[in-house]
């Protein structure tokens, strides 16, 4: 099975409108890429991001999404608006909004499920503590936080989603996990989907996040079950950004 990688920025809460224009001017040039790319700006940047874009193919996607649909929700942005400002992602489930919101797996699998119901495909991260990964729980851990979106969406739904393992120790911290490590997570990944749909699990894209740098990226996306990576820091760097998508060809 040949996967398409992609190739995800997470800006996270970082960015000014000057780098919006700096991005699109410098992500152009990637419009033959083999990978997919696509850029996840704070809510504010969406819109002039999809317009600097136009028709390079780099693809948008947001940081949250709302559990709710349109309505008496002040503050939120439900999926509905993000899809049609012309979004085709969204992140899900990111271990510092598990963290620092009190996202629990059950919220997770709601917002992964409004997400695929307002027309996005949902980017769902998962990944262990420095704590569990030191307890041996790493698989344990990962499998749960997979295995309880499954058990609201159904396999099926995997078909349109994206699934992240983000090591919770190696997000913004430099040490990023080996490809070993990152590989055999993936394979576990990708051998729980499996048991429930083997096609779904072939054709699914697993990402790896956590301190890729253009220097690291050729040999994680070089493993077998890694399809691409979702990018922290390094993705607000139009060069270090360019360079990481070019190594996922
Ligand atoms: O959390 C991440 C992407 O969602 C990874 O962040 P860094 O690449 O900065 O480690």
């Amino acid at each position: 099975m040949t996967r398409t990688p992609l190739v995800a920025g997470n800006w996270k809460m970082n960015g000014r409108l000057d780098m919006v224009g700096a991005l699109g001017a410098s992500l152009s040039g990637l419009r033959n890429s083999r990978a997919e790319v696509a850029v996840c700006p704070p809510f504010p940047y969406l819109a002039p991001l999809v317009r600097a874009l136009g028709d390079s193919g780099v693809q948008i996607g947001a940081q949250n999404v709302s559990r709710h649909q349109d309505g008496a929700f002040t503050g939120e942005v439900s999926a509905e608006m993000l899809a049609d400002l012309g979004c085709r992602y969204v992140i899900v489930g990111h271990s510092e909004r598990r963290a620092l919101y009190g996202e629990d797996d059950e919220l997770v699998g709601e917002k992964f499920l409004r997400a695929q119901q307002g027309g996005l495909i949902p980017i769902l991260c998962v990944g262990e503590t420095l704590r569990e990964r030191e307890a041996g729980e790493t698989e344990q851990v990962v499998v749960r936080q997979v295995s309880s979106v499954l058990d609201v969406a159904g396999i099926g739904a995997f078909d349109q989603a994206v699934v992240a393992y983000e090591p919770v120790w190696a997000i913004g911290t430099g040490e990023t996990a080996t490809p070993e490590q990152a590989q055999e997570v993936h394979a576990r990944l990708r051998a729980a989907l499996a048991a429930e749909d083997a096609s779904v699990a072939s054709r699914i894209r697993l990402l790896y996040g956590g301190s890729v740098k253009s220097d690291n990226a050729a040999l994680l996306f070089a493993q077998p079950d890694i399809d691409g990576g979702l990018i922290g820091g390094a993705s607000l760097s139009a060069d270090e950004f360019s360079a990481i998508c070019l190594a996922a060809e």
